[in-house]
């Protein structure tokens, strides 16, 4: 495919600095960065960065102010240089922590590491950090914690008012998460009863003035007799003004008809002309990256000049923690990287040798809708705010190029400014159960940054009640609904968990849990759709495809874990590499709730049970006398088709429970076990009386 490609004129934007009861605070800089170019020591880098000339004035602005939006270029040095900033004024005396969120783990480990390296510290020491299910700190010595967003709200189910920080430093806010955003929403009620309390709101791509008008609780805080600190209650806002490195952006003339074929395209262009640099890929999902990194290792191969010039990586989070940090490790000397991400590197991340960014303009996004009760994820258009973060990830030690498969005319006309906050398009159930965890009761009146849709919050209260965890009174159940909110994970899985603890096959769902929080343990390989569905078939199981996990799992065991055995049989090595890592953590949650691991030695049938327990929700019917394989989910009579990758496909058994669904010219549902109607019943009566589905003739 031929690409066109012509420069942008797109300027760094800079947020708008018109009054309104909000304090501006803005130092004009003239940050060069060839200037940094050379510097050989840490100190003189950091000194070298945009928002080195900022320090007084940010330290200022927390001094006085409750809360402080901060907005600056990517790059600009906000995540890495504000927690030592704070640490070197005193935030972390006393025994206090500095917090920095970030919406994803893998940047919560590179920062993280990046800090200690400036700070000359060892990780886990002053500086640490706390991702689910790792915990890299140490209580007392630990001043500054890089932590999700998910983990903090976490942490507050034993600390409701955080105690223990005195900044708590909101980065990436623009993505605007679920935990984000509830964590906002919690951090607000707290600042009413911690007024030493300090919140740094930063991102490169935020609306600095809504965040603002949402804190700003001037007029609603009263002084507590005793309060020794009184910082001012309306929101400061900074803009941090120049850049790191230049980043030149390439559109495209003409729209792409195939964006992977175009992202391929374009690295091979890349490679054949610009000089030595790595590339940084962003596509959706596991299935394209995989299709990518193929193209792209055989294309390789076939260019007799750079036969060995290409180290092609893919890089999501279905990958194992070992084949994630090879995105880390520097490139061989000759070679030219290409990591073909999620993403999962969007934000926050610095891979020292990405010189280029090529942008599909996709992301896989979750959209939930609360009529149906179906949740999709669907390959969307990204927002501006992801397109310069994409951007971002060049220019951060010498200058870039980042190569847009759309058109300029589509980024600035059609494009959205951000994203659509994922409160508002998510299934609630995960969500709900937290803040009733953290006591919240009057969930729909919650002061929400953006409110959710009320019909998903009363969907996700009636599943949670139908899955016991809530009571009649919308309050955690004794002990499930408590123990539940303990487990990290989606609060159907957790239920299963538990199912299979009483019904005697905690082995099995516990493996079942882990292929399920992989995006998929299959490889797909372009062309070779016979052989693959023959190796399908070696491990496929009637019952349906959580018991196929099974027997893949075994096989894995036994072949030894080895790599060759998952090549042979088109499974995907690092997922299972994966799927290893998730067991072993949630081996560790079961002995922490106490649950014994047992074998069901083959007994599908209880395996099948326990996930009808906790997925009762996702039931659906055959439909007899319509179009062949038509299912209607029994909740709210969806019309959804068995995937072509489930086990499943073509065989239709008359009832199934489905795991997730995907929408492309279909809702096709994925990973799908045949069950018996009257199991639903059994897991959640009130819930099917409610549909009538005990009339239903099975
Ligand atoms: N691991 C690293 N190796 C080399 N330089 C790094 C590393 N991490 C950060 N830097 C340098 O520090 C700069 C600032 O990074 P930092 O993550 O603090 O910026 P930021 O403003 O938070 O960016 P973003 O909005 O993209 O998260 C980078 O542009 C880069 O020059």
């Amino acid at each position: 495919m031929t690409q066109f490609w012509k420069p942008g004129s797109e300027k760094p934007r800079l947020v708008d600095d018109e009054e309104g009861g909000i304090l501006f605070f803005s130092t004009p800089t003239s940050s060069s960065s060839s200037s940094r170019f050379g510097y050989s020591s840490i100190d003189k880098q950091r000194q070298g960065l945009p928002v080195y000339k900022y320090r007084n004035g940010i330290l200022y602005l927390v001094e006085n102010h409750a809360t402080t939006i901060i907005v600056g270029e990517t790059g600009s040095g906000k995540t890495t240089q504000i927690p030592q900033y704070l640490n070197e004024a005193g935030w972390a005396e006393g025994g206090r922590v500095i917090a920095c969120t970030q919406p994803r783990r893998l940047a919560v480990q590179a920062v993280a590491s990046r800090v200690a390296e400036e700070m000359g510290v060892k990780l886990g020491e002053e500086v640490g950090y706390i991702i689910r299910f790792e915990d890299l700190t140490k209580p007392g010595v630990t001043k500054i914690k890089f932590l999700t967003d998910g983990v903090l709200l976490r942490e507050m189910m034993d600390d409701p008012l955080l105690t223990n920080y005195s900044v708590i430093m909101v980065d990436e806010a623009h993505e605007r998460s679920l935990a984000t955003d509830i964590l906002l929403g919690l951090l607000k009620k707290i600042q009413r009863r911690r007024p030493d309390l300090r919140l740094i709101i930063s991102s490169a791509t935020i609306e600095a003035r809504t965040m603002s008008s949402f804190f700003d609780t001037s007029g609603r805080m009263h002084k507590k007799a005793g309060d020794e600190i009184e910082p001012k209650k309306e929101p400061a806002i900074l803009s941090v003004e120049g850049r790191g490195f230049n980043v030149q952006i390439h559109y495209l003339e003409e729209p792409a008809s195939d964006y992977l074929q175009a992202a391929v395209s374009t690295v091979l262009l890349i490679h054949d002309q610009e000089p030595i640099g790595d590339i940084l890929v962003f596509l959706t999902g596991q299935d394209d990256i995989d299709s990518a990194v193929q193209l792209l290792t055989e294309e390789a191969q076939n260019l007799k000049k750079n036969s060995s010039g290409l180290v092609v990586l893919p890089l999501y989070s279905g990958l194992s923690r070992g084949d994630q940090d090879l995105i880390f490790a520097p490139t061989p000397r000759g070679k030219r990287k290409v990591i073909v991400s999620t993403n999962i590197a969007e934000t926050s991340l610095t891979l020292e040798g990405i010189v280029y960014v090529v942008d599909s303009g996709f992301s896989k996004q979750r959209f939930y809708n609360p009529i149906s009760d179906i949740e999709n994820l669907v390959v969307a258009p990204i927002s501006k705010a992801s397109a310069r973060q994409r951007a971002g990830r060049a220019g951060r030690v010498r200058s870039g190029k980042c190569y847009r498969l759309y058109t300029e005319e589509y980024f600035v006309k059609e494009m959205p400014a951000e994203g659509i906050p994922e409160m508002q398009r998510s299934n609630l159930v995960s969500c709900v159960i937290q803040l009733k965890a953290l006591g919240i009761d009057n969930i729909l009146g919650f002061d929400w940054p953006a409110s959710p849709p009320p019909e998903a919050m009363v969907r996700a209260l009636e599943v949670l009640y139908s899955l016991g965890i809530l009571d009649e009174d919308a309050k955690l159940t004794s002990p499930i609904g408590f123990q539940v909110a303990e487990i990290p994970l989606d609060p159907m899985i957790s239920k299963m968990i538990m199912s299979g603890s009483l019904l005697g096959c905690s082995e099995e769902v516990i493996t079942v849990a882990a292929i399920l929080s992989v995006q998929s343990i299959w490889v797909a390989v372009r062309g070779v759709q016979k052989e693959m569905d023959e190796a399908k078939l070696r491990f496929a199981a009637a019952e349906g495809d959580h018991v196929t996990f099974l027997n893949v799992y075994k096989g894995f065991l036994q072949s030894g874990k080895s790599s060759q055995w998952c090549y042979k049989n088109f499974i995907n090595y690092h997922a299972m590499k994966k799927v290893l890592e998730i067991r072993e953590q949630l081996k560790r949650i079961a002995h922490r709730l106490g649950i014994a691991l047992k074998s069901c030695e083959g007994d599908t049938q209880v395996l099948r049970k326990a996930v009808t327990a906790g997925f009762f929700a996702n039931a659906c019917r055959l439909e007899a006398f319509s179009q062949a394989g038509m299912y209607k989910t029994i909740r709210s009579s969806q019309e959804v088709y068995i995937h072509p990758s489930s086990v499943l496909f073509r065989v239709n058994p008359k009832w199934v429970i489905f795991h997730s669904i995907v929408s492309t010219d279909r809702q096709y549902m994925r990973n799908v076990i045949a069950i018996d109607p009257s199991w639903l019943t059994e897991a959640a009566p009130q819930f099917y009386q409610q549909q009538g589905l005990n009339k239903v003739a099975y």
